[in-house]
C-alpha cells in the first residue's frame, strides 16, 4: 500500500523509506483513534503514543477518554506530526491532548481498558443487565412457532425495525421534516412492526414490539427529543405573538423535554448494570436538565391562565424549593472532581429517589400530549417493567393526573385554582431541571474531569439558577 501511495503521488521511494512508510501505515491502521470535539463531532484521526495506543478495547471498560482541544489547536488543522520520542501532541501544537479517566475501581495489576465504540450500540451492548438492550417483545406470539423459529423471526423483526428507524432518521436528516419524523417514529414505538414475517414454518402472526429499553427505542427517543425541539423553534419563528401558537409551541417543547427525561431515565437504568455507560448518561441527564429548565422559562405559561404575566416562579419557589441538600453535595463533588464509589452510590440512589418523587408530581403534565409517552408508566423508575411480562399490557392511562385535565382541556375555567396548579408545575419542572442538570454535571466531572466544557457549562447555568432562587428567597 505504501508503494502504491508513493507511485500515485510520484514520490521516489527507496527500500528504507518504504519500510518506514509501511510501519507508519500499519500504526495508523492499528492504533489510530478518531478525534472528537466536545460536542461529539469527528475531526479526523490521530495516533497517540503507547500510553494510549496500547490500551485494549472492552465492552465493559474501566476507563474512558476524551480530547482536550485548546483554542489554538482547535483552529490549527490536524496534520501529520513526526514522532519525536515521548512527545505530547498538544505541546507541539499539533492537535488535541488526550485524557484517560478511570470510571471504575481498578485493582493493582488490572488491565486498563476503554471502549472503542458507542456502548449503546447493539453489538457491544449485549451484556447489558436484565433488560437487555436488544430485547424485543413479541405480542401475540404464534403458539405453533417453534422456539428456533421464534428466535429466527425475532432476528428478522430486529432487522426490519432497524431498517425502518434508520430510514426515518436519514429522511429527517436529508429532507428536514421534523413533524413527519416524530409521527413515524412514534408509530413504530406504539405499534411495533406492522408486517407479517415469514419463518421456517410458514407465515407468523407474531407481532413484534420494541422493548422500551431496546437500543432502537433509545435511538428513537434521542431523535424525538431533538426533532420536537426543532418543531417548536420552527413554529415559534413563524409567529410567536399569537397565543394559540405559543400554546402549541409549549406543548411541543414539553414533549421534547419528556423524551429527554425518558432517554436519561432509560439509559440510567442500563447504567445501573453497566457503569461504563457513564459518559452517555452524563450527557443525557444534562440535556434533560437543560430542556426542563428552558421549559420552566417559557413565556407561554402566562397564556395558560391568561393573566398577562408569567407565573410567579419566585414566590412558588419559597414553598416548593425545600432546599434540597443533594444539589449542594453534587456541586461540592463537581468542584473537587472526586467522589468515593460508596458516596457515589449513595448520592445516585438519593438522586433517583428525589427525581422520582418530583417526576411523579409533574409527569402527567409533561406527557399529556403524547400517546407513546403515556404508555410508559414512569420515565425514571423502570421497575414497572420487571413486574410486567410484556409492557404491552400496561394500561395507557398511567399517571395522568388532575393537572392534565386543566392543561389540556378547560384551561379557561377555574382560574384561581389553576393559577396555583400552574405555579406548582413551573416550580416542579424547575426543580426537576436543576436536579437533572447537577447530577449530569457530577457524572461529567467523573468521566470527563473538572475542566471539561460540559462541567463548566453546567456550573455556569447552576450558578445563575441558584442565585436566582436565593434572590427569590430574600425578596419573598
Ligand atoms: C489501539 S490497539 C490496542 C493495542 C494492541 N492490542 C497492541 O498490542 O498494540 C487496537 C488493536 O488492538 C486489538 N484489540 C484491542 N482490543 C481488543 C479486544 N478486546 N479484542 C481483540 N482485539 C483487540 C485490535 O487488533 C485493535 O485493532
Amino acid at each position: 500500500m505504501a508503494r502504491a501511495v508513493a507511485e500515485v503521488r510520484r514520490v521516489p521511494i527507496d527500500d528504507a523509506l518504504l519500510e518506514e512508510a509501511t510501519v507508519a501505515l500499519c500504526v495508523v491502521l492499528t492504533n489510530a483513534v478518531e478525534v472528537h470535539d466536545s460536542e461529539g463531532r469527528a475531526l479526523g484521526i490521530a495516533v497517540y503514543d503507547h500510553r494510549f495506543s496500547w490500551i485494549n478495547h472492552s465492552c465493559s471498560p474501566n476507563a474512558c477518554f476524551r480530547f482536550l482541544l485548546s483554542s489554538q489547536s482547535h483552529e490549527a488543522p490536524l496534520r501529520i506530526s513526526p514522532h519525536q520520542g515521548d512527545f505530547n501532541a498538544d505541546e507541539l501544537g499539533y492537535g488535541p491532548r488526550l485524557v484517560v479517566r478511570s470510571i471504575k475501581k481498578i485493582e493493582k495489576g488490572e488491565e486498563v481498558t476503554v471502549a472503542y465504540t458507542d456502548l449503546l450500540q447493539p453489538k457491544t451492548a449485549s451484556h447489558l443487565g436484565q433488560f437487555v438492550i436488544q430485547e424485543i417483545s413479541a405480542f401475540s406470539c404464534d403458539s405453533s412457532s417453534s422456539c428456533d423459529d421464534y428466535e429466527f423471526l425475532k432476528d428478522m423483526a430486529d432487522g426490519r425495525l432497524t431498517e425502518c428507524i434508520d430510514d426515518v432518521i436519514s429522511d429527517y436528516l436529508s429532507v428536514g421534516d421534523p413533524e413527519s419524523c416524530c409521527e413515524k417514529l412514534e408509530m413504530i414505538l406504539t405499534q411495533g412492526l406492522n408486517e407479517q414475517l415469514e419463518g421456517n414454518v410458514g407465515k407468523s402472526d407474531a407481532k413484534f414490539m420494541l422493548h422500551p429499553l431496546h437500543h432502537l427505542s433509545l435511538k428513537a427517543y434521542t431523535t424525538l427529543a431533538s426533532a420536537y425541539k426543532v418543531c417548536a423553534s420552527d413554529l415559534l419563528s413563524v409567529d410567536s405573538g399569537i397565543d394559540v401558537n405559543q400554546l402549541k409551541t409549549f406543548g411541543i417543547s414539553r414533549t421534547s423535554a419528556a423524551y429527554s427525561l425518558l432517554l436519561a431515565g432509560a439509559t440510567h437504568h442500563l447504567f445501573n448494570s453497566e457503569p461504563s455507560l457513564i459518559a452517555s448518561v452524563a450527557n443525557f441527564w444534562t440535556a434533560a436538565g437543560e430542556s426542563l429548565l428552558s421549559l420552566s422559562r417559557s413565556s407561554a405559561w402566562s397564556v395558560f391562565v391568561n393573566l398577562g404575566g408569567v407565573p410567579n416562579l419566585a414566590s412558588t419557589m419559597k414553598f416548593k424549593w425545600s432546599k434540597c441538600s443533594l444539589i449542594d453535595r453534587f456541586r461540592a463533588c463537581m468542584s473537587s472532581g472526586q467522589i468515593k464509589s460508596t458516596d457515589f452510590e449513595n448520592v445516585s440512589n438519593e438522586f433517583l429517589h428525589c427525581v422520582s418523587g418530583i417526576t411523579q408530581k409533574v409527569c402527567g403534565f409533561l406527557i399529556s400530549d403524547c400517546h407513546f409517552l403515556r404508555s410508559c408508566k414512569d420515565p425514571i423508575d423502570f421497575s414497572w417493567l420487571m413486574s410486567t411480562k410484556s409492557f404491552s399490557s400496561v394500561v395507557v392511562e398511567t399517571c395522568v393526573k388532575r393537572t392534565d385535565l386543566y392543561y389540556t382541556q378547560g384551561y379557561a375555567n377555574n382560574i384561581c385554582e389553576e393559577e396555583t396548579y400552574i405555579d406548582h408545575a413551573v416550580a416542579y419542572i424547575f426543580q426537576l431541571g436543576i436536579h437533572c442538570l447537577s447530577y449530569g454535571g457530577l457524572l461529567a466531572s467523573i468521566c470527563y474531569d473538572l475542566h471539561s466544557n460540559l462541567v463548566d457549562d453546567v456550573q455556569n447555568v447552576l450558578d445563575r439558577k441558584m442565585s436566582f432562587v436565593l434572590n427569590s428567597y430574600e425578596k419573598s
